[in-house]
C-alpha cells in the first residue's frame, strides 16, 4: 500500500516535470551570465530579465526599450531561444503527460466537465478517493490557450486546498470552491461527503446554490462568531477517528476503509472563508492542528483567505487579478484560471437531488433488522467487538468494545430504554460473532425476566447460542453477582496464565499464538448492577474489589463489562472505587441519564425518546454520538434473530439462574450424577449443589434448623432422595421418624419414593413415635455393616416422650438420642434431624453435644444466633424466603447460601 508521501509523489510526478521545464525556461538566463561576464551591460540586462522572469520581461517597457541595443538584443534572442527549446520539449512531452495524468487520476466527476455528471447521483462506494481533483485550467504564461492543461490537486485522504483572493476575484474563487465540492458530492453515493461552512462575514452568504444540502444535514452552516466550536468539533472528530483506527492497528481512516471494504465514516470537508487576517493564537493553533492531523481522518479544509502555517499537506491557489491566479502546483509563470461554474439553477437542482436521496433513504424508519449484517456470524473478535446499535440521520452508529474501550456504563431512568438498548447491542454482536468468538454472561438484578428469553422456555425452546449464563430475578441473591465476578476473575487468571506462557500481553496476540484454541471475547452484562452494592456488608466489599479487578485486568484479556443502572449517582461503593468508573470508557446515556457523561456534558438532557448518546471517550462532549435505537425488544426483533441463530448453531443451552423459582431437584447436575447426599443448590455460576461427605467419624450428623416447614422438608427430602440415588438397593437402610401428625403424610410419600427405588425403609409416626426411645435403643444395639440413615423430622416435637426416664436403668430417650448422635456416625449411623429453632436443638444436644452436629442448614434463624454452631465465627446471614445458610465444619471456612430444591417431581419419580 502506498504511504501518503508516496501517493503524493506519484500524483505530482508529471507536475514535477512541468515545474522543471518552467524553471529552466525562467532561469535560462543563468547559463548566459557566465559567458556575458565581460559584458557588464549584458550581464546587468540579463540579471534584470532573470529577476522578473522572461514572461514578465517581455511585457516590461524598460526592457523592451533596451532591445534596441544589439548586444542586449543578442542576449535576449539567446534567452528566448533557450526557452523556446525547453517549451518545445514541454509541449511535446510534458503537456501530454500532465493531461494523461489528470485524465487517469481525476476520473469521472473528479475531473470531467460538469455537463457530463452534474444532476446525477454518485455511485462510488467511497472505499478510496480519486487521487486528483480538477480545480481549473492552467497554461504557461506566454503560450496560447491551445497549450492549456487541466489543473488538478490532491484532496480527499491526502491534502487541503487554500485559495487567496485578489480584488474582484471572488466570483472565480467561489466557482473553484463550488465546482470542486460538487465534484466530490457527485462522485460518491450521497451522504459520504459532509460539508461544514463558515464565513467570517456572513451567516448565509457563500455557496448559496448548495444550501439545499443543509436540509439533510449534509452541509452545516456555522455561526460566523463560533469558529471555535467548529474547530473543536473537527478536532474531536479527528480524535475519534484516530482512536477507532488505532484500535484496529491502522494509522488512517483510509486504511481502515480499505481493510473494511467500505466507507466506515464520511469525509468531512470544512470550507472557511476568512478575510486574510490571521485568527487569534488559540484558533490559529487549533486550525493548524486540524490541518496537520485531518487528512488521515478524512477531514479536509478548503481555506479562502485564511492564513495557515505551511507544514501540512496543502496546495495553494493565489489570485493575482480578478481572473488569473498562480498555484503552488505549477509555480510562477503558469497562469491558472477557474473553470466556468455551472448555472446556479442546475447546481441547486443537483444539490436538491442529493438531499432528496439522503432524506428518502433515511425516511424509511430504521428497524432492528437494519442493525444486522447480510451474512450472520462472520466476524472475528480478535481485535474488538463492533456493531451498530442505532442510527443518526439514517447512518449507523456503532459501539465498540475492545482494548481502548473495554467496558461500558449504561444509564437512564426507568423506562428510558436501557434494556432495549442492551438488546440492540447484544443482537448486533450475536449476529456478527459466532459462539467461538463471543460468550455472553447476562445478569439482571431487576425484578422481572428481561434476559430469560435468551434461555429455552416453555413457549420458545430456542436460546441465544452465545449466552453461557443468564441470571434473572437475582435482586435478593447478590451472592450470584459475586459468583459471576469470581468466575470472571478466575477466567482472567486463566487467560493471564496463557498469555504469560506465550509471552504476550493482549488477547489478539494470544489468539495469534494459539490459533487452534478458542479465546472468545467475553461480555458480562449486569443490569441494575448497583444492587450489588446495596448493603454495608461483605458482599458489597467483595463485589467492589472483584469488579475493580475485572475492570482493570479484563481490558487486555478480552473480558468486557457492560454495567447498566438507573442512577449511577446513587452508587456509593462505586465512588470509593473510581477505577471501575474510569475503566468504563464507553458511556451510554439514555434520555435524562445522570452522571454517566462528564459533568459539563449535558447532551442526554435534551435527547428525544428512544435515543441514546454514545460516547467512547469517557463522556467528554466531543465524543458524543447521538443515535436513534430501534425497537429491539418487541416480538419479531431480537427473538426472531435468536431463532435463526439457534437453528444454525449447535451449542449447549445457557444455564439459567432464576432467583424467583426454586430449582427442580431432578434437573440438578449433582443429583443426576449421584454425587451422594446433597442439601440444596449453591448460588453459583455453575450448576452446583451443597454436597456432604458422610465418613464414619464422629460428628457426621446434619441439623436443619428453623420453622420454615416447606424449606425444611425440602432439605430433608433432598438429602433422603439424593442418598437413595447414590446407593444401590439393599446396601443401606433408611429410618424415617415423624412425631408430628400433620407431616406424616408427607413423610409417607418419601417412604413410597424410597420403596419404589427398592430401598429398605423403617417408617415411624403417630403412636409409633411414642416408642422412639426403644427404637433408638434397638437401632444402636443391632450390629450391621450397612450404613443407616436416620431422618428425624421435628425432633423437638418428640421431646415430651423422649424425656421420660425409663426404668429399670432410668435412661431417657433423650439420653439415647444423644448417644446416637455421639456414637452413631462411627458405626455408620448418620442422623439428619430437623429442629424448629436453635434453642430446641440446644435442648436436645445438651451441654456438650454441639460437636456432634458437624453440619447444619439454618432457615429463619438470625445469623447472630448461629455463631455458636460455627466455631464462634460471625455468620453474615439475614433470613429470606427460600434461602438457607449452610455450614459444614469439615469443609467450610465460612457458611454459604443455598436454595432448597423443589422436590415434588423427584418425590413422584419412580
Ligand atoms: N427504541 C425503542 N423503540 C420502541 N420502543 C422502545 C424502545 N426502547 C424501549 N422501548 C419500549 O419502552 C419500554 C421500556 O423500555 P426498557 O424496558 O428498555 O426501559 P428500561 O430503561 O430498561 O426501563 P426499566 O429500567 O424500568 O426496565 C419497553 O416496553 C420497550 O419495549
Amino acid at each position: 500500500m502506498l504511504g501518503r508521501g508516496e501517493r503524493r509523489n506519484r500524483a505530482e510526478q508529471a507536475l514535477h516535470q512541468l515545474r522543471a521545464v518552467l524553471n529552466r525556461a525562467l532561469g535560462a538566463a543563468a547559463g548566459e551570465r557566465e559567458r556575458a561576464e565581460a559584458l557588464k551591460r549584458q550581464l546587468e540586462f540579463e540579471q534584470s530579465v532573470q529577476r522578473i522572469g522572461l514572461a514578465q520581461a517581455s511585457r516590461d517597457e524598460d526592457i523592451l526599450e533596451r532591445l534596441s541595443d544589439p548586444a542586449l538584443a543578442a542576449v535576449w534572442a539567446k534567452i528566448t531561444a533557450d526557452r523556446d527549446t525547453s517549451y518545445a520539449e514541454w509541449h511535446r512531452d510534458g503537456l501530454g503527460a500532465v493531461r494523461d495524468l489528470v485524465a487517469a487520476e481525476a476520473t469521472g466527476p473528479a475531473g470531467r466537465p460538469w455537463e457530463e455528471w452534474l444532476g446525477r447521483l454518485g455511485d462510488d462506494p467511497g472505499v478510496a478517493a480519486p487521487r486528483l481533483w480538477r480545480i481549473g485550467t492552467a497554461q504557461v504564461a506566454h503560450a496560447g490557450p491551445e497549450h492549456g492543461f487541466p489543473l488538478a490537486v490532491p484532496l480527499l485522504d491526502a491534502a487541503h486546498l487554500r485559495l487567496n483572493s485578489a480584488p474582484g476575484s471572488r466570483a472565480a474563487v467561489d466557482a473553484i470552491v463550488e465546482t470542486v465540492l460538487l465534484r466530490m458530492l457527485s462522485t460518491f453515493a450521497p451522504g459520504m461527503v459532509r460539508l461544514h461552512l463558515w464565513d467570517i462575514g456572513h451567516l448565509t452568504g457563500p455557496l448559496p446554490n448548495l444550501h439545499p444540502l443543509t436540509a439533510a444535514g449534509l452541509m452545516v452552516v456555522h455561526d460566523p462568531t463560533r469558529l471555535d466550536d467548529l474547530l473543536a468539533h473537527l478536532a474531536g472528530h479527528i480524535r475519534k477517528v484516530h482512536a477507532n483506527a488505532m484500535r484496529v492497528n491502522r494509522t488512517s481512516l483510509r486504511e481502515v476503509c480499505v481493510a473494511a471494504g467500505r466507507r466506515v465514516e464520511p469525509w468531512r470537508v470544512a470550507v472557511l472563508f476568512g478575510n486574510g487576517e490571521r485568527m487569534d493564537d488559540e484558533q490559529y493553533r487549533e486550525l493548524n492542528r486540524v490541518a496537520r492531523t485531518g487528512p488521515d481522518a478524512g477531514v479536509h479544509l478548503i481555506l479562502v483567505d485564511v492564513p495557515v502555517s505551511a507544514n501540512s499537506p496543502m496546495e495553494t491557489v493565489t489570485f493575482v487579478d480578478a481572473e488569473t491566479a498562480t498555484s503552488s502546483m505549477t509555480g510562477p509563470g503558469v497562469v491558472v484560471r477557474a473553470d466556468p461554474p455551472a448555472p446556479p439553477a442546475i447546481v441547486g437542482r443537483a444539490a436538491a437531488l442529493i438531499r432528496d436521496d439522503v432524506v428518502a433513504r433515511r425516511g424509511r424508519p430504521r428497524s432492528f433488522a437494519d442493525l444486522l449484517p447480510e451474512v450472520l456470524g462472520q466476524e472475528s473478535s480478535r481485535d474488538e467487538l463492533r456493531t451498530p446499535v442505532g442510527f443518526d440521520e439514517g447512518d449507523p452508529v456503532e459501539v465498540v468494545l475492545g482494548d481502548a474501550t473495554p467496558h461500558a456504563l449504561v444509564a437512564g431512568p426507568s423506562g428510558s430504554g436501557k434494556t432495549n438498548f442492551l438488546y440492540a447491542m447484544l443482537g448486533g454482536f450475536a449476529a456478527r460473532y459466532p459462539p467461538s468468538e463471543l460468550e455472553l454472561y447476562l445478569l439482571d438484578f431487576k425484578e422481572g425476566v428481561s434476559f430469560a428469553g435468551l434461555t429455552p422456555g416453555r413457549k420458545d425452546p430456542s436460546w441465544l447460542p452465545q449466552a453461557k449464563l443468564v441470571g434473572v430475578n437475582v435482586n435478593t441473591d447478590r451472592e450470584f453477582g459475586l459468583a459471576l465476578l469470581r468466575y470472571l476473575a478466575q477466567e482472567l487468571a486463566r487467560r493471564a496464565e496463557a498469555a504469560k506462557r506465550q509471552e504476550v500481553t493482549k488477547l489478539a496476540e494470544l489468539r495469534d499464538a494459539e490459533p487452534d484454541r478458542d479465546w472468545p471475547r467475553i461480555v458480562a452484562v449486569i443490569d441494575e448492577f448497583q444492587a450489588l452494592f446495596v448493603g454495608r456488608d461483605q458482599i458489597t466489599q467483595q463485589a467492589a474489589t472483584l469488579l475493580e479487578d475485572v475492570a482493570r485486568r479484563g481490558r487486555s484479556q478480552g473480558i468486557h463489562l457492560v454495567l447498566a443502572s438507573q442512577d449511577i449517582a446513587g452508587i456509593e461503593a462505586f465512588w470509593g472505587k473510581p477505577a471501575v468508573y474510569d475503566q468504563c470508557t464507553l458511556r451510554i446515556a439514555m434520555p435524562k441519564a445522570k452522571r454517566v457523561l462528564s459533568t459539563e456534558n449535558t447532551a442526554a438532557l435534551s435527547l428525544p425518546r428512544w435515543h441514546a448518546v454514545l460516547n467512547h471517550d469517557s463522556g467528554v462532549p466531543h465524543g458524543n454520538e447521538t443515535a436513534h435505537v430501534p425497537d429491539a425488544s418487541s416480538r419479531g426483533t431480537f427473538d426472531a434473530l435468536q431463532h435463526r441463530l439457534w437453528q444454525d448453531t449447535n451449542t449447549a443451552a445457557p444455564r439459567l439462574f432464576d432467583g424467583a423459582h426454586q430449582p427442580d431437584l431432578t434437573g440438578a447436575a449433582d443429583f443426576t450424577a449421584r454425587k451422594g447426599p446433597i442439601l440444596g443448590q449453591i448460588i453459583d455460576v455453575d450448576d452446583r449443589s451443597a454436597t456432604l461427605r458422610l465418613d464414619p467419624v464422629p460428628g457426621r450428623n446434619v441439623a436443619v434448623i428453623g420453622t420454615a416447614t416447606a424449606d425444611a422438608l425440602s432439605i430433608m427430602d433432598t438429602a433422603v432422595l439424593s442418598l437413595a440415588r447414590s446407593h444401590v438397593p439393599e446396601t443401606c437402610e433408611f429410618h424415617l421418624w415423624c412425631p408430628v401428625e400433620a407431616m406424616a403424610e408427607h413423610v409417607a410419600r418419601v417412604k413410597q419414593a424410597l420403596l419404589r427405588a427398592k430401598h429398605k425403609v423403617e417408617f415411624r409416626s403417630g403412636e409409633d413415635a411414642g416408642k422412639l426411645a426403644e427404637v433408638i435403643a434397638t437401632l444402636t444395639e443391632q450390629q450391621t455393616d450397612k450404613p443407616r440413615y436416620v431422618f428425624f423430622y421435628a425432633v423437638d416435637a418428640a421431646h415430651q416422650w423422649l424425656e421420660h426416664k425409663q426404668p429399670p436403668l432410668m435412661i431417657s430417650g433423650l439420653d439415647r438420642l444423644r448417644s446416637l448422635l455421639k456414637n452413631g456416625p462411627s458405626a455408620r449411623i448418620h442422623t439428619f434431624g430437623w429442629w424448629r429453632g436453635i434453642s430446641r436443638l440446644k435442648d436436645t444436644l445438651g451441654f456438650s453435644g454441639a460437636d456432634d452436629i458437624g453440619a447444619w442448614v439454618a432457615l429463619d434463624v438470625q445469623g447472630a444466633d448461629l455463631s455458636t454452631l460455627a466455631a464462634g465465627q460471625f455468620v453474615d446471614w439475614s433470613p429470606r424466603p427460600h434461602r438457607a445458610v449452610f455450614f459444614d465444619r469439615s469443609t467450610h471456612s465460612k457458611p454459604e447460601i443455598l436454595i432448597p430444591f423443589d422436590t415434588s417431581a423427584a418425590l413422584e419419580a419412580s
